[in-house]
């Protein structure tokens, strides 16, 4: 699709066009010297084209910033109300080439600007780009699906998850599907547990008008985390190819359930009080501008996930994220079982092998028992360390060449966007019914200390 298309990002005055999209953008025009777009902003605000172009040109922090400005460099703005279905059909009238819609708007913006494009003529191509959250449970990702099939094929659809874009992300698929030492091992019968952390250092960061509403479960682990969880699970697809990997996602995200059926046992929350998250001081996150105590909102979230199939029966994959936490370790860690049999003689530890992909900086880590440097029966740990480097393109870097170039192999497909709300519900009902104890933990700590006894 690369150089006919016009990427039309709805919501150019918002934080996510100015902080992730436009700097994502840069870097890939500076990559990828070649490619030519054609940007147009649109939102509410009454902007002039050479507003905007100041705006891209602030944004494009990059190495050459001015090659990447130049290659957008006649970029246009118009003042747009998206929900209105008159205001939508000017954009793609304009549109020179197949238009992108990137909806960079408050999700019931963008559901209420998809039902006003029922209305529309949509050129054939065009591209609609959805963030998260999808929906807001199974039953509205379900109709907002049937709402965009009337719209555009479900492979012109892009549903964003920037997680899928992250180059240790995608390292799963490589480590996992190009090394036959891990292709053998790789299943219940050699893994013991699979955990996902995510700890964040920020916190709600004037973000409650969207947070106190979602909180961590649904902020991360209902999109991001089980995404990865997909990556390090999923059975190995024939081809790299959106049909085949997005196959591959849909299928490993129906077979898991709450461990246990049982969310009471296999789910933990907690919200954090005052404290230092280094410099920075936070308030208690019920003081926070704008967040409603009354609601319960948790910033740290913890669920425990089975996948029902042979390979990983009986495997505990725990999901866990959370806000204004110490700097922990953003990670997928793979603990595989304990040796059959140890022989008798050595002395030391045996600890379980340990594989670990480091979510930033991107490394990946195994941890090993081997003999003693100066006792040879004495077992010492090693670990053996790779760094994977940033990846040339940021997390939403990727997403917008998947989006420029047509591919949506790392765009999350519908099906699998139901199946994530499926997941999490159990957990979100038993949270609701104050099933599960909503604990404390101080800004600047590992989480609540009873999480860790
Ligand atoms: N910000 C982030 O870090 C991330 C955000 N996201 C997702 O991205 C989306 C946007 O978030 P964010 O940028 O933070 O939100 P903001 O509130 O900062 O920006 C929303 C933008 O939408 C515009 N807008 C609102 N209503 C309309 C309308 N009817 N027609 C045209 N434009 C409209 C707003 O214009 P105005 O202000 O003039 O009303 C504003 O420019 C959300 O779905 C969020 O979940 C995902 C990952 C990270
Ligand atoms: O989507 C989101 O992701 C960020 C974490 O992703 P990162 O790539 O910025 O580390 C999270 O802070 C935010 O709450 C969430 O909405």
């Amino acid at each position: 699709m690369a150089a006919d298309t016009t990427l039309i990002i709805l919501g150019a005055s918002g934080d996510l066009t100015s902080r992730l999209l436009l700097p994502a953008l840069g870097q890939l025009l500076t990559r990828e010297p070649g490619r030519t777009v054609r940007l147009h902003g649109a939102g509410m605000e009454d902007w002039t084209d050479e507003h905007w172009r100041e705006v891209v040109q602030k944004s494009f922090q990059t190495t050459d910033a001015e090659a990447a400005f130049a290659a957008v460099s006649e970029t246009t703005y118009s003042k747009a109300d998206i929900t209105k279905p008159a205001d939508l059909q000017k954009l793609l009238d304009d549109a020179e080439g197949r238009p992108a819609l990137y909806f960079a708007v408050p999700p019931a913006v963008a559901e209420k600007s998809c039902l006003a494009l029922s209305d529309v003529t949509i050129p054939a191509g065009t591209v609609l780009a959805l963030e998260k959250p999808f929906g807001t449970d199974e039953a509205s990702a379900h109709r907002l699906n049937q709402q965009l099939a009337k719209l555009v094929p479900e492979d012109q659809v892009f549903r964003i998850d920037h997680f899928l874009g992250r180059s240790t992300v995608l390292n799963l698929l490589g480590a996992r599907f190009a090394n036959r030492l891990l292709e053998s091992v790789w299943s219940a019968d050699d893994i013991a547990s699979v955990e996902i952390d995510y700890p964040e250092p920020l916190g709600l960061e004037g973000r409650a008008g969207y947070y106190d509403g979602a909180g961590a479960l649904v902020d991360m682990i209902q999109s991001h985390l089980l995404q990865v969880m997909a990556f390090v699970t999923m059975e190995p697809p024939a081809s790299l190819t959106q049909l085949d990997l997005r196959d591959a996602t849909s299928a490993v995200l129906r077979a898991t359930h709450v461990r246990d059926d049982d969310p009471v046992r296999n789910s933990r929350r907690a919200r954090y009080t005052a404290g230092d998250v280094g410099e920075r001081h936070f308030p208690s996150y019920v003081d926070e501008p704008g967040v409603d105590p009354s609601r319960g909102t948790e910033t740290l979230a913890e669920m425990t996930v089975e996948v029902r199939n042979t390979r990983w029966q009986g495997v505990p994959i725990t999901l866990r994220s959370g806000k204004a936490l110490s700097s922990g370790h953003r990670a997928v860690t793979v603990t595989f079982q304990p040796v059959r049999h140890l022989p008798g003689g050595f002395s030391g530890e045996s600890e379980p092998t340990e594989l670990v992909f480091s979510l930033g900086p991107d490394t990946m880590s195994l941890g090993l028992n081997v003999n003693g440097a100066d006792d040879p029966l004495e077992l010492e740990r090693v670990t053996l360390a790779a760094d994977l480097g940033e990846g040339s393109l940021k997390a939403y870097g990727e997403v917008l060449s998947g989006i420029l170039d047509g591919d949506a192999m790392l765009a999350v497909r519908g099906d699998a966007a139901e199946q994530c709300w499926r997941i999490v519900q159990p957990v979100i009902d038993a949270w609701r019914k104050n099933e599960v104890p909503l604990d404390e933990y101080p800004a600047g700590s590992a989480g609540p200390a009873s999480w860790s006894a």
